[in-house]
Formats: structure tokens, sequence, C-alpha cells
């Protein structure tokens, strides 16, 4: 099935991810790792949060996609983490790197760029840290934005067409390119940015639709972006009085999203 850039593609990827229920190998940082399974459950996935160097390579053989997030990074998981990576590749499955804190520390910006290096399909980053990782003076502030994701399209278009992958840039407007089409996300609540880990779980909802479409990786990653951003904004609307409430309605809108609401709300244009 072809996904289009409409809300109907956006109903197409999330009935999938329902249907399917795709195992969404994650090797993630330990803030994330109760909202990020909470977040692909509620999508319909079903995640495994696995790690351990001796057995992140078995575990890409059952899953359906990996994702790699470096934002507790430690020595003794960059080697799981490459593993990982390369045995996604080896077997045709994809993976999808969220560089969390690129261009905090030499550290984590050198972990980050060997993972690049290692051909993800899809990066995903707030913009701070998209412009880190294409090597420009990004106004970095630990793993939050500085800037707006506009001022990171261009880097985020010159690492598609290096690495040959799709990048997505989060922000009040996400945008998603493959190097030569850029797609445009409008959905979301500034409050996101109050609730740890919201990145790191619209990245995870990346790695669940992106395996179902492995020959659309733009439109699957814009349509992630889009469901997601949707669902706090009707969490919002029913009435979410702060970053606590708002978590909650996230997770209950994810799950509860209708046909009739995606279609409504979701808002992926060609930019
Ligand atoms: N100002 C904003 N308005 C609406 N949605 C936003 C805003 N900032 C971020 N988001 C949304 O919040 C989610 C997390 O993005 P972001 O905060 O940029 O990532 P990170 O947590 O990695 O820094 C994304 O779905 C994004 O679209
Ligand atoms: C606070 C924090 N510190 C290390 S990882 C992490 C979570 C970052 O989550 P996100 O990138 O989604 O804001
Ligand atoms: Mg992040």
């Amino acid at each position: 099935m072809a996904l289009d850039t409409s809300s109907t593609g956006a109903w197409e990827a999330l009935a999938a991810c329902r249907e399917k229920s795709p195992l969404v190998q994650c090797i993630t940082n330990y803030v994330s790792m109760d909202i990020m399974a909470n977040v692909l459950l509620a999508a319909g996935a079903s995640p495994a949060m696995a790690h351990s160097i001796g057995e992140v390579e078995d575990f890409v053989k059952i899953a359906s996609a990996l994702l790699i997030n470096v934002g507790t990074l430690s020595e003794e998981w960059v080697g799981g983490m490459r593993l990982a990576a390369k045995a996604a590749v080896a077997q045709g499955k994809p993976w999808v790197l969220d560089p969390v804190g690129c261009g905090a520390t030499p550290f984590r910006s050198q972990v980050i760029s060997s993972l690049l290096a290692l051909s993800p399909t899809v990066v995903r980053g707030n913009a701070s840290e998209i412009l880190a990782l294409a090597g420009l003076e990004g106004a970095t502030k630990g793993v939050d934005s500085t800037a707006a994701a506009t001022e990171a399209l261009g880097a985020a278009q010159q690492i598609a067409r290096r690495h040959g992958c799709v990048v997505a840039i989060s922000g009040a407007e996400d945008l998603v390119t493959d190097g030569t089409r850029v797609l445009k996300v409008a959905n979301g609540v500034p409050m996101l940015q109050q609730i740890t880990a919201t990145g790191c779980s619209v990245t995870a909802v990346v790695a669940a639709f992106v395996c179902l479409f492995p020959q659309q990786p733009l439109e699957a990653t814009a349509h992630a972006l889009a469901y997601f951003g949707l669902a706090a904004e009707l969490a919002a609307a029913d009435g979410a009085k702060g970053p606590g409430s708002l978590r909650v309605g996230l997770l209950d809108n994810l799950w509860s999203m209708s046909q009739e609401q995606l279609l409504a709300g979701a808002r992926v244009t060609e930019a």
C-alpha cells in the first residue's frame, strides 16, 4: 500500500500499526524508557527495551525495527549500539537514530557521528541537535533546543543527502526531508517541551511506522509526527492543566485516536 502525504496516509499508517503491532527494539535512555514503552503500546506497537551487548544482535533478528537513542550515554552501551545498528542494516531492517544532546560534549558528538556512519533509515532530533550533527554551530543547551526547525533545514538536507537517510527536525513545526523533498508537519502543542522524553517517544513511533512502509520513510516519518502532535492537541483540548495531565492525556489520545479525528486533524504538507 502506498502512503500519500494527506491525512488519509496518516490513517493508513496508524491503522497498519494497530493491526500489525510491530516489535520495536529500543536501545534508549533511562529517562525515556517508561514513557516510550507506553507511547508505543498506546500506538498499537510492541516495545522491547533491550540493550545488552550480549543480546542486541539476536534481538534485532526478531524485531521489526530498531531505535537507538543516546540520551544517557555510557561507554558500555556504545558497542551494543554499533552491533545492533550493523545487524539491522545486514538484515534489511530499518533503524532510527535519536541524537539526543548532540553538540553538548565531544564524547556525545563523536559517538553520534559514528552511529550516523552506520546508515540509519531516519534521524529525528531537535534543531540544535541536527545543526550540531551537521557540524554547524548550533547553540546547544543539553538535550533541549535553542533553535527553530527552519534554521536547521539546510543541515538536515545535507545530512540526508550525504547519508542517504530521512532527517526529521522537531519543533513548533516539524520538518522532514530526504534531501530533496521537504514535508512540514503542523501538529503539536508547545507544552510537549515541558514533558521529558516526548521527543524520544515520537522517534520510537517513527520507527514503528517506518518499518510498516519501508519504501516510504519520508511519509511514514511525517505521519508519525502528525499523529503524535495531534494526540497532544486533543489532550490539551480535553482540558490538560499542565505537563502532568497532558502526559496522561497524550497517552489516552494516542490510544483512542479515531479515523475521523486523524483525518480532520493531521496537518502534513509539502513545503
Ligand atoms: N513549540 C511547539 N509547538 C508545538 N509542538 C511542539 C513544539 N515544540 C516541540 N513540539 C513537539 O513536541 C515533540 C517533541 O519535540 P522536541 O521538543 O523538539 O524534541 P526533543 O524533546 O527531542 O527536544 C514533537 O512532536 C514536536 O512536534
Ligand atoms: C533529560 C534527559 N537527559 C538525558 S536523556 C533525557 C531525555 C531527553 O528527552 P527528549 O529528547 O525527548 O527531550
Ligand atoms: Mg530529544
